[in-house]
């Protein structure tokens, strides 16, 4: 559909040699959760990155390949266009402005002048109450949790049609990891908002969004509508860590996964 986020074939480069995505296609359908899986080092900040136009302060750059949203193309625009276009990256670990309150960091989300900013606020504290209690409060000063939210109402102050979640859980307990989940839930089903989340837990992911891509070494290796996925035996053994016998198994030991992978 027109409306989707796509990337189509991407390869991207760092530093004109280093090549780190070989080929990546992958779609956000209109108002879908979708996940994206994979190991350390696989390449998903890297495909946030091309999709929000960020690989150039990284001095990286998209060598083959395009992402389009609602027809139209968003490689080579500045981050800025695309954030204008109405794709916006909320960054991994958080990166709040530590000195500004959390009030004053939802503000700089307001960075198009779109609609009226104290609607916006108010928009932003029914979906996190925390906030509003806390607006005051220097930034730097608040939990791992609520810098990720303020770092999701941040980018919601934008507008978005999609929003890009890098690893949302990092470092935060499994309940605050819940919590921002449902959060998002609940925010993609009142606003119709699109998202892409990149994660390593993949147990959370799967249980969260509507289809999902694996990745390896830069390229898409595996994907499928998420609670197929979830029950998928290599994805359960490597990823979930559950196997037949109940035990967890590291990577070397997962056979079905490598034999999968010397056809993929
Ligand atoms: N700015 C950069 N310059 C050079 N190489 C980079 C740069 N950023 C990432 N890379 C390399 O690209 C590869 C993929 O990194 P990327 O951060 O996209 O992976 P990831 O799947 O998000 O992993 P992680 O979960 O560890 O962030 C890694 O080998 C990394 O070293």
């Amino acid at each position: 559909m027109a409306s989707d986020l796509t990337v189509n074939n991407v390869e991207v480069v760092y530093h004109d040699i280093v090549q780190v995505l070989r080929g990546v296609s992958l779609t956000v359908r209109a108002g879908s959760i979708t996940s994206l899986l994979g190991t350390n080092g696989a390449g998903k900040t890297t495909t946030l990155r091309a999709i929000s136009g960020l690989l150039k302060p990284e001095n990286g750059k998209i060598r083959e390949g395009t992402v389009t949203f609602e027809g139209r193309t968003l490689s080579g625009m500045t981050g800025t266009d695309v954030v204008k276009s109405g794709v916006v990256q909320v960054p991994e670990g958080r990166r709040v402005f530590k000195h500004l309150s959390i009030e004053e960091n939802l503000r700089a989300g307001a960075i198009l002048g779109r609609g009226n900013w104290q609607a916006d606020l108010e928009r932003i504290y029914t979906y996190f109450p925390k906030l509003r209690d806390l607006r005051h409060k220097q930034a730097g000063y608040t939990s791992g949790g609520e810098q990720q939210m303020i770092a999701i109402g941040r980018a919601l102050m934008a507008h978005p049609k999609v929003l890009l979640l890098d690893e949302p859980s990092l470092g935060l307990a499994p309940l605050l990891v819940q919590e921002i989940f449902e959060n998002v839930r609940h925010i993609n089903r009142a606003e119709g908002l699109g998202v892409l989340v990149v994660e390593q837990n993949a147990n959370i992911a799967l249980r969260n969004s509507d289809y999902g891509y694996v990745m390896e070494g830069g390229r898409i290796v595996m994907e499928g509508r998420s609670a197929e996925l979830a029950s998928n035996p290599d994805v359960k053994e490597f990823y979930l860590g559950v196997t037949e016998h109940g035990s967890r198994k590291s990577f070397r030991e997962v056979k079905s996964y490598k034999r999968r992978k010397r056809w993929m």
